[in-house]
């Protein structure tokens, strides 16, 4: 079986949600017990913008599966996607709310088995504003959510829980920023890749990820290498062609409906430039940032 993480830090206190509505962890599609005994229980957690989530971020769990099915060692249980808070300060974030309500309705479409917290997303500060989570807390506090309060993931024969493993799904154009410590300082990186570890994605339209993951040696032993095909699927991409009205193709359909009753992504240069730039004019409905924490500026 393979290592389990240990950590001993305190939860983050829960915390004030952006709407008096009820928030809980979700845990619907979160596969309670194990098939195989020989393996490890693993949950996945995709973090990032998902504005608006595309056909390729579900896409990413089912590449991971693909993979992780061949594996000797684990067998997945849960999927999570955690949008992150407006405060990240991504000028093309639309509202987390529309982020949240986009990637609920693309798993519904799809037949999904992927589950969005929301926590993430909606965490606000004591005044009430939209508080910016690291990476490491969110998954912490997933650790914390499943394996201290819901008990862990029962093994095959349901005599004992043991902990599910917890790790980063990312695609390697965001684990390329992971060199830069002004992006992602490397005591965030300690946790997150030396005691999680991270499924990367292959993004060959955007890296290398051989190239990518060099720099991150000292962790190789959790990072794994997940194969992917020739796409030039981007959140930048599905953006520029809604605002020059070309048809959109990387999008679930629901979710292209969304954006069109809500005026989503409408606003911004009218020529359909892909470089990192073409997103400096804040879309429609974007919730401007009190303050700006870095961004990893991968597209
Ligand atoms: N086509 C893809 N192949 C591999 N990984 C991807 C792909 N699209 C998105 N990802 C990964 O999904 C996660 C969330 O990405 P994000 O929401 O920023 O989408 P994006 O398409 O990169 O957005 P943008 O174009 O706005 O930068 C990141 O880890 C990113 O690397
Ligand atoms: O925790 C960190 O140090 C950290 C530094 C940079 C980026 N992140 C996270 O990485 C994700 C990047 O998303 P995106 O859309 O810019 O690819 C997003 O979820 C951020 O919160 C996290």
């Amino acid at each position: 079986m393979a290592e389990q993480p240990t950590l001993a830090r305190t939860p983050l206190p829960e915390p004030k949600q952006a709407h008096a509505g009820y928030y809980a962890f979700p845990h619907d599609k979160l596969r309670r017990r194990l098939r195989d005994a020989r393996k490890t229980p693993l949950v996945l957690v995709a973090c990032g913008s998902f504005s608006p989530i595309t056909t390729l971020h579900l896409q990413l769990f089912e590449l991971a599966d693909h993979y992780v099915e061949r594996t000797t060692d684990f067998e997945i249980v849960g999927n999570y996607l955690s949008p992150c808070s407006d405060n990240y300060g991504k000028p093309s974030l639309v509202a987390a709310e529309h982020r949240i309500n986009m990637c609920k309705l693309a798993i519904e479409e799809r037949n999904s088995n992927v589950m969005v917290d929301e926590w993430e997303a909606l965490r606000r500060d004591e005044a009430g504003n939209p508080l910016y989570t690291p990476t490491p807390d969110v998954l912490e506090r997933l650790d914390h959510q499943i394996n201290d309060i819901l008990g862990g993931i029962e093994t095959s024969d349901g005599s004992t829980a043991v902990r599910a493993r917890i790790m980063l799904l990312i695609g390697a154009d965001l684990a390329q920023t992971m060199a830069d410590p002004e992006i992602w300082p490397p005591a965030h990186l300690d946790v997150l890749l030396g005691i999680y570890g991270a499924l990367i994605v292959e993004r060959p339209s955007q890296c290398d990820v051989e190239q990518a993951i060099l720099p991150l040696k000292k962790y190789h032993d959790k990072i794994r290498v997940v194969p992917s095909f020739d796409n030039d699927v981007s959140s930048s991409k599905v953006r520029a062609q809604i605002r020059t009205g070309e048809s959109v193709l990387d999008l679930p359909e629901s979710v292209y409906e969304y954006i069109l009753a809500h005026k989503l992504y409408r606003d911004g240069p009218l020529n359909r430039d892909l470089s990192k730039d073409a997103d400096k004019v804040i879309d429609g409905d974007a919730t401007p940032a009190p303050t700006r924490p870095p961004v990893a500026s991968n597209g």
